[in-house]
Order: structure tokens, then C-alpha cells, then sequence
């Protein structure tokens, strides 16, 4: 991905949550954002996300910027966060299938076998016809990741989205997660599981109280240059 915020700045109730931050990134895969609790990860990730608008700053992702061209930009994008945002009324497979057909058109044939294909994709086939609240916080999880899918992204954004879980739900969440990379989909994610960024990402960004201290390929988690970085990285 290309990927370029220029001065970003952003507050809340006049506190500084981010602080005049920039980067200017182009062919890398996919970016990790790591730094102690309250540094500003998710908020980073939200303005990246197109969720939220900095006061200050410009962003532009494969090209197109979240703030001046958001319908377009978000149209593109999948989106999964730490608590699932399932519809709870519907059952999974309506969820899923209410993305396909009313918003992005497709016509039902073609939604149905997409469907199916992303059910398989994500082991949700047994679990299809129930509602969100009958099902494991994993199995809800993967089904978040398949709703993001729907919309056949190349990037998605995912913040913590083994937060909720306990141990074993994280790795079947995190296994599935690993597929999609290997398909293709490349992801800004924030994450405090550093085994899995590891393992995932190409770039990471490391973040403390609203700067960015350090970035760079994955290597920096093993040489890393600022004692910042190698004190988060030694607890
Ligand atoms: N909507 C909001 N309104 C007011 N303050 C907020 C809001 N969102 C975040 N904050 C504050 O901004 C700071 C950064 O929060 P953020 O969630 O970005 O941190 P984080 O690094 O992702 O933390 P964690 O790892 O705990 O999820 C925190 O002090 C938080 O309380």
C-alpha cells in the first residue's frame, strides 16, 4: 500500500492526542501500530480509517484521501473492530448478505454464492443461521471479518480484534486473519499481541503519548534504535 498523513493533529477536549504526526510510506504491505496503552493507536487508526476528521492534517491511502473523498474511500475498505458490530436481529448470514445486496448492489445470485464462498472462507458455515448472540465471541468475531470481506476490500483497517477473546479464541481468530493476508488483503491494524505482528506485518509504527518515536520494516522490533522502543519491547 501507499500510504501518507502529513501534520496530523487531533484533540480531544482540548487534551493533544496526536501531535503534528506525519509518515510518507509506499509499497509496503501491511502496517502494524504498537505502543503502550492510551498512546494514541486507535485514535490514529480512526482518522486513517476515515472515521473520524484530524482538526489538522492530510491523508491520502493508495491515493485517495479519507477526509476530502470519504463515501469513495470507506466504499474500498473494510473495517473490524475489538467488539464485534453485528446486527443482532439478523442472523449471520443476513448480516452478511445485507452488505452484498443493499449496499453494494449486488444482485441476489451473485450475493448468495459470495456468500457462501466467505462462509467457507471463514469456517462459519455451522454457525450460518443462527443470531449473533448464539454464537462463540470468536465465531462472532470471524463473522465481523466476513461482513468486512463482503465488500471485497483490498485493505482493512482492524483495531485489537482479539481484544475480547480468550486464548484460544484469539488464535482461531488470528489463524483465519492470517488466510485473508495470504490471499492478498493487506491491513492497518493496532494490536498488543506482538507474536502476530511478527508474523503479519511488514511495517510498524510505534507510537508513545500521541508522537510517532519509531518506524520501520518489522526489523525494528529486534534492533530497535530508540530506548523507547526497547523498554515497551522488554515487558
Ligand atoms: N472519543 C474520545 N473522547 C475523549 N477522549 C478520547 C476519545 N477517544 C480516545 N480518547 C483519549 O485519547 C487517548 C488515546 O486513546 P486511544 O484509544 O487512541 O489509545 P490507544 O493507544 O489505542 O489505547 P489502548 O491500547 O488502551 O486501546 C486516551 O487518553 C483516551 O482516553
Amino acid at each position: 500500500m501507499k500510504l501518507e498523513f502529513k501534520n496530523i493533529t487531533k484533540q480531544y477536549d482540548k487534551e493533544i492526542i496526536l501531535n503534528n504526526i506525519s509518515l510518507d510510506i509506499n509499497n509496503v504491505g501491511s502496517v502494524g501500530i504498537i505502543g503502550e496503552s492510551g498512546c494514541g493507536k486507535s485514535t490514529l487508526l480512526r482518522q486513517l480509517a476515515g472515521i473520524e476528521n484530524p482538526e489538522v492534517g492530510d491523508i491520502s491511502i493508495n491515493g485517495i484521501s479519507p477526509i476530502t473523498k470519504k463515501k469513495q474511500f470507506q466504499e474500498k475498505m473494510g473495517y473490524v473492530f475489538q467488539k464485534h458490530n453485528l446486527f443482532p436481529h439478523l442472523t449471520i448470514r443476513q448480516n452478511i448478505l445485507l452488505i452484498l445486496e443493499r449496499i453494494k448492489k449486488v444482485d441476489s445470485k451473485v450475493a448468495k454464492d459470495t456468500l457462501n464462498n466467505i462462509l467457507e472462507q471463514l469456517q462459519l458455515e455451522m454457525v450460518s443461521d443462527k443470531f449473533p448472540s448464539q454464537i462463540s465471541g470468536g465465531q462472532a468475531q470471524r463473522a465481523s471479518i466476513a461482513r468486512a470481506l463482503s465488500t471485497n476490500p483490498a485493505l482493512i483497517f482492524m483495531d485489537e480484534p482479539t481484544a475480547a477473546l480468550d486464548p484460544i479464541l484469539t488464535k482461531e481468530v488470528l489463524k483465519s486473519i492470517i488466510g485473508l493476508k495470504n490471499s492478498g488483503i493487506e491491513f492497518i491494524f493496532v494490536t498488543h499481541e506482538m507474536e502476530f505482528l511478527k508474523q503479519f506485518a511488514e511495517y510498524v509504527i510505534f507510537m508513545h503519548k500521541g508522537n510517532i518515536i519509531e518506524s520501520g520494516s518489522v526489523d525494528i522490533l529486534n534492533n530497535p534504535t530508540t530506548d523507547m522502543l526497547r523498554t515497551f519491547l522488554d515487558k
